[in-house]
């Protein structure tokens, strides 16, 4: 009896962006065949931050048929982060829980309930364990996050690297002008190449984890083929494992935030069709009081109704130990009077019910920071985006929407801010710029149809006969192939 169940052990990332698309990929898995069960391993996370917390808690309350979450043990003996090598430190706090996982998983096994273990699925952050997957004589199929042109520019780099040297690719990715992607159709400008893997410790990390990527038997990314068609073809020219892609794998339910979350719908209800802008940066975008008034300014000259998702950056002291929060008085970093003066046309709130919000026909353009899954989100429900990135993908999502397929408006391609960089130089987007990229996004007609063309194929691509639909469907069969 037992073996007539598949078994999958899923490794997420503590991050918002990462974990609640992994689990929603596990859901998309049991709901398509219930011969599959999966457990999920949550790391506990290394900093603190309530949106996560809230989130990881919501997992025990709300019980999803064949799915168990078990935490792993938080182990104050793991390596800390380091503000000087981010991703190598994040990965060694990742890869200090090998032990927790190999014991859990060895004692499942001895379980008689537990059916036959056919594969771990783990994050590109979580990629050393291939090595426990391995220890179990099993494949690893590595969820990606992000989407797959970017996943191409890793990979590219990736190869740069091994036919040249890492320093001579760093300094190429500095150089001004533009560069050839295979994953992108138009020539790519260095200035969006993302900062964080023109250190060392960046592309150490980009080395490493595609080098992992590479033992994995398969890589399911969150996207699907009928918007990124280009990217997804162009790994069918190179070497790498098989490239799925599963998505969009969203998660419709949101992140519960405070109980006043429902207040921020029943005002859309009273705003008309399309009429309100919603700017939101995810779950760790922040930015410095300058920076907060400059976007006060150019909301408040724009004249559009608006709902604003301002977090609090972290004090510098708190440097990644604790992720942006929402603030206790948002008046006292805004312009004196701001709040009174849009007390009718607009509303501040910390943590953003997002999802809600894009599905509301009151919300007419999106203001993001061009995480991968706002944009899925966005697209997902029909609603056009200004482009504002921030960190890591965010500033090559925010060209390939742009540019590359002509699906969003831009405000800046290329922002970095301080917060996350605090070395690098402190840009400052201005009102007039903040207010152009606003009229923009709600008068622009030609994205606004596209956009609504790529929310019914999105949709489609996840029903039967869909694009990704078939993907899972080729996943499924792998999975189940030697049960009985
Ligand atoms: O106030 C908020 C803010 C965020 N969200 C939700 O949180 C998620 C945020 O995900 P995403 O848009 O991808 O942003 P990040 O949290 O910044 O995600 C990280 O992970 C992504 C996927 O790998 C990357 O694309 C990003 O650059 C990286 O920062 C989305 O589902 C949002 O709906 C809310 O519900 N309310």
């Amino acid at each position: 009896m037992a073996n007539k169940v598949a078994e999958l052990i899923f490794i997420p990332i503590p991050g918002v962006g990462h974990i609640m698309s992994t689990i929603g990929m596990a859901k998309v898995l049991v709901n398509r065949d219930q011969r599959l069960s999966i457990t999920v391993l949550i790391i506990s996370p290394p900093f603190t931050s309530l949106a996560l917390a809230t989130y990881i808690d919501s997992l025990a309350k709300n019980a999803i048929e064949r799915i168990r979450f078990i935490e792993l043990p938080h182990d104050e003996s793991a390596p800390k982060l380091n503000p000087k090598a981010p991703f190598t430190s994040f990965r060694e706090y990742v890869d200090s829980h090998s032990k927790y996982v190999r014991n859990i998983v060895a004692d499942m096994k001895n379980q008689p309930h537990f059916g036959h273990l056919v594969g771990f699925v783990v994050d590109i952050l979580s990629s050393t364990m291939i090595d426990v997957a391995n220890e179990f004589n099993v494949p690893t199929y590595v969820f990606f996050t992000s989407n797959a042109a970017f996943l191409g520019f890793k990979v590219y780099m990736e190869t740069l690297c091994a036919d040249q040297n890492q320093d001579y690719v760093i300094e190429l990715s500095k150089a001004e002008g533009e560069i050839l992607l295979p994953s992108f159709v138009k020539p790519v400008p260095t200035k969006v190449l993302p900062q964080v893997y023109q250190t060392e410790d960046g592309m150490d990390f980009l080395m490493y984890s595609i080098r992992k990527m590479r033992e994995a038997k398969a890589i399911l990314v969150n996207t699907f083929l009928e918007l990124e068609t280009h990217a997804i073809k162009s790994f069918s020219k190179t070497n790498f494992p098989p490239v799925y892609p599963v998505g969009p794998i969203l998660n419709l339910d949101g992140v519960a935030g405070k109980s006043d979350d429902k207040d921020v719908i029943t005002w859309l209800d009273d705003q008309p069709p399309s009429s309100v802008v919603f700017l939101c940066f995810g779950s760790i975008g922040c930015f410095e009081e300058v920076q907060v008034k400059e976007i006060a300014y150019g909301l408040e000259r724009s004249g559009y109704r608006f709902v604003w998702s301002l977090r609090r950056p972290p004090l510098a002291t708190q440097s990644f130990k604790v992720l942006p929060d929402d603030f206790a008085d948002p008046g006292a970093v805004l312009p004196d009077g701001f709040l009174e003066r849009t007390k009718g046309i607009g509303k501040v709130i910390g943590w953003a019910p997002q999802v809600a919000m894009l599905d509301h026909p009151a919300v007419g353009g999106f203001v993001s920071h061009c995480g991968w899954n706002s944009m899925l989100e966005s697209l997902w429900f029909g609603v056009p985006v200004a482009t504002w990135p921030i960190y890591t993908d965010q500033q090559m999502n925010a060209f390939e929407m742009v540019v590359e397929l002509g699906l969003a408006v831009e405000i800046k391609m290329d922002y970095q801010n301080n917060v996350f960089n605090p070395e690098g130089d402190m840009v400052i987007i201005t009102a007039e710029e903040i207010e152009r990229g606003i009229r923009h996004l709600m008068v622009d007609d030609e994205v606004r149809t596209k956009v609504k063309e790529m929310s019914r194929l999105s949709r489609a691509s996840v029903t039967k006969g869909g694009s990704s639909y078939a993907s899972v469907g080729c996943l499924v069969q792998d999975f189940t192939s030697n049960i009985t």
